[in-house]
């Protein structure tokens, strides 16, 4: 099982960036660069036994195939799928206490408040055996981003982006057919709104860190996947090889199960 590194926090002195320096410095993993930190020994005992996990986040506007591509990298490559969308609609069905308020800013195509997303993410990430997760439709903004480095003391190793032109989202999600309070037309004009004005300076973020990888979204699911299928081959091949190449960008934070 992964655990949170950053369960670890409250003994750690330093900011989630100076933590950043101290691993470049160090060429150390999350986990190992805690381990050094901590100042309970029975914790490092524990923490120096943590993998990093290997984080995907699949990004891309409302409607871009975003859940229908994960199922297919879960398939093929046993990644543990995170949609955050679905963790927020779960505490809408469960009635939770931010359900209510959840229910209305998902209806007016808002963003839910940082603190509560990453929660739900990370009591997901916490109770997981699996260390290779798939985070879809997270982060949205920029403080969303800097919520989970900040929570969760982590960046991800990749970055999906599916790109997809407007009227070809709006299509799809007002044929989705799954009784979403968000897919009719006038949420939908909204959510396109909010994902230009908040989630496209993510994108950008990760395109100047070398991260993204842009997907054409249009076209079949099976010729939308032929894409993203080379993005992850050599994370597997790499695996079977017990060897870490490191010029992969899939490989300078290879785990293994
Ligand atoms: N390549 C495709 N061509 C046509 N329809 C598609 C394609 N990919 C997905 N769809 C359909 O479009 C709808 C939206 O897809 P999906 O739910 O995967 O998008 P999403 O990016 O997860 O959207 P949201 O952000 O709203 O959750 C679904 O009904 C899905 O079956
Ligand atoms: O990180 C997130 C993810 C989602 N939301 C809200 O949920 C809806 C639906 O999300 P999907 O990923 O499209 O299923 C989205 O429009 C937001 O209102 C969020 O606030 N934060
Ligand atoms: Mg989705």
């Amino acid at each position: 099982m992964w655990r949170r590194v950053a369960s670890l926090s409250p003994m750690i002195s330093s900011s989630s960036r100076s933590l950043s320096l101290n691993q470049a410095a160090s060429g150390l993993k999350v986990g190992e660069s805690f381990a050094t930190e901590i100042i309970n020994p029975d914790e490092r005992v524990l923490a120096s036994k943590e993998k990093a996990p290997f984080i995907t986040f699949v990004l891309g506007g409302p409607g871009s195939g975003k859940g229908t591509q994960c199922e297919k990298i879960v398939e093929t490559f046993g990644l543990t799928h995170l949609s955050a969308g679905d963790l927020l609609r779960r505490e809408i069905s469960l009635n939770t206490k931010n359900g209510a308020m959840i229910l209305n800013l998902i209806k007016d195509g808002k963003i839910v408040p940082s603190e509560v997303t990453v929660k739900l993410i990370q009591k997901e990430l916490e109770s997981s055996d699996s260390c290779k997760f798939l985070i879809d439709g997270f982060p949205r903004t920029e403080e969303n981003r800097v919520a989970f480095e900040r929570i969760i003391g982590a960046d991800p190793n990749v970055v999906l982006f599916f790109d997809c032109p407007e009227e070809e989202m709006v299509k799809r999600v007002l044929n989705r057919n799954q009784g979403r309070v968000d897919d009719n037309i006038t949420t939908m004009k909204k959510r396109l709104k909010i994902f230009e004005a908040l989630n496209r300076p993510v994108i950008e973020y990760y395109k100047n860190k070398g991260k993204l990888y842009t997907i054409n979204a249009v076209g079949t699911v099976d010729d939308i996947f032929q894409q993203v299928l080379p993005i992850f081959t050599p994370f597997e091949q790499l695996k079977q090889s017990r060897h870490v190449n490191s010029k992969s960008p899939l490989g300078s934070n290879l785990v293994e199960n």
